[in-house]
């Protein structure tokens, strides 16, 4: 197995990222939309040449010092959110084609990695006649029959039904175990398990980097703090207990520590702590501020919730009977005893 290193600077995207792996590590690339994941993977891969390239993996030099080598011969291997199988070749024939454009004729490489990825079976079809899950297996063993040195998954499990991504996710992890990879994803939970360490990008640049569990149990960013499931919310110490955000929201919560009026600190609290109503609510000592629903995210029996800019989890039959869709006014509550105030 060998290392990758890739810089990564392209004024006309405004992306500047620089990336080191060592040799057989996986890293989980999140940020954004916008952030420059695929712009980092395509130039790594070759599919785009930015202003300014360093691509190094183990010691051959792909970009930068005056090289530009082309993407088939660069032994990485890109592996998108969709299978991009070619529609007129058989799965045999399509996970055959990249070692054959390579030169080697080894008919038995095909059947081989078929049969790793468990898809012996569909040897014969078009890809039109698969599932997105045995499609995304299939893409997998074209991406590797190619032996490559890395590889790159852009969120590969993203287009896929919810019953098939388990067993992609398992198929994968053999994967990352073999060789370098860098894995664009946004679900935590992923970079928790498949990633030995996480690198946050955001507007073009790494905010944050180190192991995945570190990166998301600590989030330096309102976007790592939202990928690990938290609200974090900076402001401005206005009494004990209170803390100010920039757009004038207040919130009380308990405090972890001195409080000093007028200085910075952070409001951090759980998705499911947020309790949404049509109505502005009464009674107990909460949170209680308006907002506006800008996102919906159905998760099987609980629907997460984007409103305005915080997240809240509510059960998809309060979510129906609370007839929430974008652009609805809601109110929300918190309590206070589930908000933490940390100072900065
Ligand atoms: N073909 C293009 N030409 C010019 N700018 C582009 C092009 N594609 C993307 N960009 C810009 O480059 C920046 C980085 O985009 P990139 O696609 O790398 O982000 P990303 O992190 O992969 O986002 P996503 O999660 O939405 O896939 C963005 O500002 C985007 O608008």
């Amino acid at each position: 197995m060998v290392s990758l290193a890739a810089w990564v600077r392209d004024p006309a995207r405004g992306v500047d990222v620089r990336l080191d792996l060592a040799a057989g590590e996986t890293v989980a690339l999140m940020g954004p939309n916008g952030a420059g994941k695929s712009t980092v993977l395509a130039t790594v891969a070759g599919l785009l040449r930015p202003a300014e390239a360093h691509v190094r993996v183990g010691d051959r030099v792909l970009a930068g010092e005056g090289q530009w080598v082309p993407p088939h011969r660069r032994s990485v291997a890109l592996l998108g959110q969709q299978p991009r199988l070619f529609p007129h070749l058989t799965v045999r024939e399509n996970v055959a084609f990249g070692p054959r454009s390579a030169g080697r004729k080894d008919a038995d490489l095909a059947e081989h990695w078929l049969d790793w990825v468990g898809a012996s079976a569909l040897a014969d079809r078009r890809p039109r006649e698969l599932s997105g899950g045995q499609a995304q297996r299939v893409a997998i063993a074209r991406a590797l029959a190619t032996e490559p040195d890395v590889v790159l998954l852009d969120e590969p499990l993203a287009s896929l039904d919810v019953e098939a991504v388990p067993e992609v996710r398992r198929l994968l992890r053999r994967v990352l175990a073999e060789t370098t990879t860098v894995l664009v994803t946004h679900d935590p939970l992923d970079a928790m398990t498949l990633a030995d360490r996480a690198v946050i990008v955001e507007a073009g640049r790494v905010v944050h980097e180190g192991t995945a569990r570190d990166v998301l149990t600590h989030p330096r960013s309102a976007f790592g703090a939202a990928l690990a499931g938290v609200n974090l919310v900076e402001g401005v110490v206005t009494g004990p207990d209170h803390l100010r955000s920039p757009d004038g929201r207040e919130l009380a919560g308990t405090a972890r520590g001195a409080m000093d009026l007028g200085s910075a600190a952070t409001a951090t609290f759980a998705p499911s702590a947020v309790a949404v109503h049509r109505e502005r609510p009464g009674g107990s000592p909460r949170n209680v501020l308006p907002g506006v629903v800008t996102g919906i995210e159905v998760r099987g029996t609980t629907c997460r919730l984007e409103i305005s800019g915080w997240l809240a989890d509510v059960t998809t039959a309060a979510a129906a009977e609370l007839e929430l869709e974008p652009g609805r006014d809601v109110w929300m509550s918190i309590k206070a005893t589930e908000v933490r105030l940390d100072p900065a």
